[in-house]
């Protein structure tokens, strides 16, 4: 298929589904919510898989699978814990055709299937830390508007889940574990992110608090959770029994962390990269980095042009670039060049005639279409500069964008225009949950109420005096607020 249908700043919605589908990511299913996830999702989730199970084993996590299933009993443990959850988990109730005795649920996350091991697990201050990580797929039988790799009723991530001694161990991993969230978006999906600290209403509510690194998407005005981090402080140890005796023969009960990052994260590049051309790749996750395409000319020797393209592919894969070529005879160049653009491949290199006379390669660049004409002694070289020049101008071109939607106000007339002109919201709140509850239900309508993004670690100047632009009183600190995903 070639070219898109939709514009990027027209049809915001109908041109995401349409690039996720025409850049071979993805596949829609015959189950609502359900989206088939093809190499190209594929390969970028392993990217990102390589750098944060690299990063977290460095930090002593273990790899584990625990089961898909959990009881229903052990599932509804602690009812504050998945209260306003229950609608979306799904159950097992028969297998071929008999009823099983007990209906058996889905993990919706690993929390009850986990602890009660935990708790076995756990008896001395020795077998603490204890660090587990699992890859693996969740099921949440979500209502609301279903979305490829954004909302869908099964996603990839992995969760960490960790109990340490002392608070202090768990508060120093939570930030930990923040950070390298911090980079999977900033530094390989060229994403800028703000780290905060969510409110008591919009904490993980089994927890203790929850940090997160919030994304923001400038067509919708729309903020979006990236990825989350929680100390769950001892509610989970008090729930499932996890103490441990500690050096003086005391027993305790352990501080727990648990965190994840989904394949969300690659709805929200595809957001915040793709043009009207399709799906723009950061060159650290593009599967291809450089796709390689004869340009072959009537009566031109087309052997030394195929043997000029197989040699630069070599080459350049030989120094760690992900190059390849697309060599089918029943394609022109030119529609390679849109096929490869809707990919978002980030360097497209041609050979022609009159490249090959002049022992040089034409290189285009995805992001801003420049093209350069490069000798072939220096190609490697200019490939790697060209790639980290395109990574960079992606992030500041998507930090200058989203910093261009943050709109700092003071009074509640200011905060309702900023959020219909589609703003990142930063104001001066009272941290009271009930002026949330009220901003909730003051700007409630069909495009879904305001709600607090996060409290951002970074906190501008908060002169004396300054009010709470809710509810008047003395404000505490500077929010983030907006409509979200
Ligand atoms: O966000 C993370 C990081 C990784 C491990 N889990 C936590 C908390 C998950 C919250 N949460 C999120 N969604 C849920 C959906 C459900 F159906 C049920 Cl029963 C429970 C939950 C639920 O506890
Ligand atoms: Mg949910």
């Amino acid at each position: 298929k070639l070219g898109m249908a939709y514009k990027k700043d027209d049809n915001f919605g109908e041109w995401y589904s349409e690039v996720v589908v025409n850049s071979e990511m993805i596949e829609y299913y015959d189950i609502s919510g359900c989206y088939i996830l093809r190499p190209w999702a594929m390969e970028i989730w392993e990217l990102l898989k390589e750098f944060f199970d690299a990063e977290i084993k460095k930090l002593k996590l273990k790899p584990y699978y625990f089961p898909l299933f959990v009881t229903e009993n052990v599932l509804q443990k602690e009812k504050d814990h998945i209260e306003g959850f229950a609608p979306e988990v799904a159950w097992v109730t028969k297998s071929g055709k008999s009823e099983l005795e007990a209906p058996i649920a889905i993990r919706p996350t690993s929390e009850t299937v986990m602890y009660p091991y935990f708790s076995k697990w756990i008896r001395s201050h020795r077998d603490l830390p204890l660090r587990c990580n699992q890859w693996c797929n969740v099921v949440r039988w979500e209502f609301s508007n279903p979305t490829p790799f954004i909302r869908s009723r099964e996603f990839l991530w992995q969760e960490g889940h960790t109990a340490f001694a002392t608070k202090e161990e768990a508060d120093e991993e939570v930030l930990q574990i923040l950070e390298l969230y911090r980079r999977i978006y900033e530094e390989f999906l060229a994403v800028p992110v703000s780290k905060g600290r969510k409110s008591e209403m919009e904490k993980f509510a089994g927890g203790l608090y929850t940090t997160s690194v919030e994304a923001f998407i400038p067509n919708t005005g729309r903020g979006i959770q990236g990825a989350t981090s929680h100390c769950l402080g001892q509610n989970f140890a008090k729930m499932f029994d996890i103490t441990f005796e500690n050096e003086k023969g005391v027993r305790e009960m352990v501080w727990q962390n648990s965190w994840a990052y989904t394949t969300r994260s690659i709805g929200v590049m595809v957001m915040t990269h793709g043009d009207d051309k399709g799906l723009v790749l950061p060159p650290k996750v593009a599967p291809i980095q450089v796709i390689v395409i004869a340009v072959p000319y009537k009566d031109a020797d087309t052997t030394a042009i195929k043997g000029a393209c197989e040699s630069t592919v070599y080459t350049l894969n030989e120094s760690g670039i992900r190059a390849d070529q697309d060599t089918r005879e029943n394609y022109s160049p030119g529609w390679k060049y849109s096929h490869w653009e809707m990919k978002g491949v980030p360097l497209r290199i041609e050979i022609g005639p009159k490249d090959l006379a002049n022992k040089q390669v034409r290189i285009v660049r995805r992001d801003n279409g420049a093209k350069v004409d490069i000798p072939v002694t220096n190609l490697v070289e200019e490939v790697k500069v060209l790639l980290d020049e395109i990574q960079k101008n992606l992030f500041k071109t998507a930090q200058e964008k989203r910093d261009a939607c943050v709109q700092v106000i003071k009074t509640w007339d200011e905060f309702t225009t900023a959020l219909n002109n589609k703003r990142l919201i930063l104001a001066p709140w009272c941290d009271e949950e009930e002026v949330e509850k009220d901003v909730k239900a003051r700007t409630k309508g069909e495009l879904g109420a305001a709600k607090t993004l996060c409290t951002p670690f970074e906190q501008p100047e908060l002169p004396e005096g300054t009010l709470c632009f809710a509810s008047g009183k003395q404000a505490k600190k500077w929010s983030f607020w907006g409509r979200s995903y």
